[in-house]
């Protein structure tokens, strides 16, 4: 990702804003914090984006038009033992060393410090070590709990951005809330919460109420995730912003205010162009020209696309078992395989599969450009681990029907809330949140062809129409800005 060393001056008259955008080291994470950053540049604004250099190089590049507002920092991410050497992000490592991913972004405190400071010297001094001028505000992730003192220090506004879904939030709660009403038992975390005063579908299965839990307990960090998160109570955190909307989520934005004491705001859905721009991805960039041949030659709409996410927790058994009902369903597929560990997609699958498969089914091993993917007219149904990213971008974006087979963080919440609308079928799931073959071939089956697949395929078109407004999307943009400047 190219981006300017300097801001020039902003398109519009109004008072432009200097923009510190900070997401954590996942794609799920670093696509919507750049879509973002892209809107807030279009807008006249200047935009700082910082990562770390493996990550920007694999972002797709910022439109020429907006590369003289929106400047990348890169921050070395210092060594941790245990952690693979270039790992930088999600993409990179099983999960089982996220923990030590987090600390090494933890070592960059003292670097944005420094970042910080040097922009705070002004003046004529070199702008690659510093910012041109002192940021209005640091939009962060729920990650860097270390920036809080460094922008109280010099009197720089917060705000926490959760490319998550608002229902998140609210499943997690407040500090105090949990504290009141600890929950203890793994059924505890299965069930609503007791501070959502309306009927939801907050609720998780159990292998997912297992995932969550582990997010209150420290990782390999030292700190949890929710630790991180609950830095958002901090009065320099002056206000929380959401991927999403009041249409795609009813009712959560005015009861999210009033837990959290503090605006809880929609940044809109964020929706990437028709077309994403050619560009890197989680690791090998898989050219989609090779795919694109194969898709052109499909009827419209016949197409399963089957994608993951950049870090679900797959194991080699969940893929064996994905392909063999990918098969049994005889549904054409098109599965951009990202293989745990970074392991050969072959050697994972069954032996003679693509074989048997020939000529339906397509797996694409490593990245591809996924939007571009769901852009194309034979694809007509997405396979998918409800990543809230992957969610936004194939039924509010293109308004493609769901096979949903959630693992960990927000995807099981993701995944009741669009069967509740009608608009996805879930796999059913074991305890240990183990699945069977025939069971994906059942729910392939039922979103792919019959009138129920209809009717779901036609409500996931309405959402698209209603839920994935752009024109009202890009008003939630429109409206946050007011507030960057009421609350700067
Ligand atoms: C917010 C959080 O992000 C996490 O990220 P994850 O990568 O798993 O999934 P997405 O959010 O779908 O994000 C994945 C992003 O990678 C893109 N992509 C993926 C695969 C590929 O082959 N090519 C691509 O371009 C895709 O288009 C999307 O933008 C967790 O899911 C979590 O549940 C989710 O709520």
């Amino acid at each position: 990702m190219a981006g300017s060393r300097d801001a020039s001056s902003p398109a519009s008259s109004s008072p432009s804003l200097h923009v510190v955008v900070f997401p954590w080291l996942a794609f799920g994470h670093m696509i919507p914090f750049l879509e973002l950053s892209k809107r807030l540049a279009r807008r006249g604004h200047a935009v700082t984006f910082v990562s770390t250099p493996r990550n920007t190089a694999r972002l797709s590049a910022v439109p020429p038009e907006l590369s003289a507002r929106v400047r990348v920092a890169t921050l070395e991410l210092p060594a941790v033992e245990g952690l693979p050497a270039g790992a930088e992000s999600t993409a990179d490592v099983p999960p089982e060393k996220v923990g030590l991913l987090k600390a090494a972004f933890d070592g960059l405190a003292a670097p944005f410090a420094s970042l910080v400071a040097a922009g705070r010297r002004g003046g004529a001094g070199e702008a690659a070590d510093g910012f041109e001028r002192k940021p209005d505000w640091i939009i962060l992730d729920f990650a860097q709990s270390w920036v809080f003192p460094i922008a109280e220090e010099h009197k720089i506004a917060c705000a926490m951005f959760l490319i998550l879904p608002a229902a998140l939030l609210a499943y997690l709660g407040t500090k105090q809330a949990n504290e009141a009403c600890p929950r203890r038992t793994t059924e505890d975390y299965m069930a609503p919460p007791p501070w959502v005063p309306f009927p939801s579908t907050l609720t998780y299965r159990r292998h997912e109420a297992e995932a969550i839990a582990a997010g209150f307990r420290p990782n390999a960090s030292g700190v949890s995730d929710m630790d991180r998160l609950w830095q958002l109570h901090r009065p320099s955190c002056r206000l929380v912003i959401h991927r999403s909307s009041p249409e795609a989520e009813p009712r959560l934005f005015p009861l999210l205010t009033d837990l959290f004491a503090k605006p809880v705001v929609p940044a809109g859905l964020l929706l990437p162009g028709d077309a994403a721009p050619p560009g890197g991805g989680g690791g090998h960039h898989q050219p989609l020209e090779a795919v694109a041949r194969w898709l052109d030659e499909q009827p419209r709409r016949s197409v399963v696309y089957v994608a993951l996410g950049s870090e679900a927790p797959v194991t080699a058994g969940d893929i064996r078992e994905l392909a063999a009902g990918l098969e049994l369903s005889g549904a054409r597929f098109l599965w951009a395989l990202c293989a745990p560990g970074g392991e050969p997609a072959a050697a994972l699958l069954p032996g003679g599969f693509e074989r048997r498969v020939a000529g339906r089914g397509v797996v694409a091993a490593g990245w591809v450009p996924q939007v571009r993917v769901l852009a194309h007219a034979a694809v007509g149904a997405f396979l998918t681990h409800c990543g809230w990213g992957s969610t936004v971008e194939s039924l509010f974006g293109f308004g493609h029907p769901l096979v949903m087979l959630p693992f960990v963080a927000d995807q099981g919440l993701i995944a009741r809330a669009m069967a509740a609308r009608g608009v996805g079928v879930e796999v059913p799931r074991d305890d240990d949140g183990s699945f069977r073959r025939d069971d994906v071939a059942a729910a392939v089956r039922r979103v792919v062809a019959g009138e129920e697949g209809e009717e779901m395929a036609r409500r996931a078109r309405e959402l698209r129409e209603v839920v994935g407004d752009r024109v009202r999307q890009e008003r939630y943009v429109d409206e946050l800005l007011e507030l960057l400047h009421r609350y700067k």
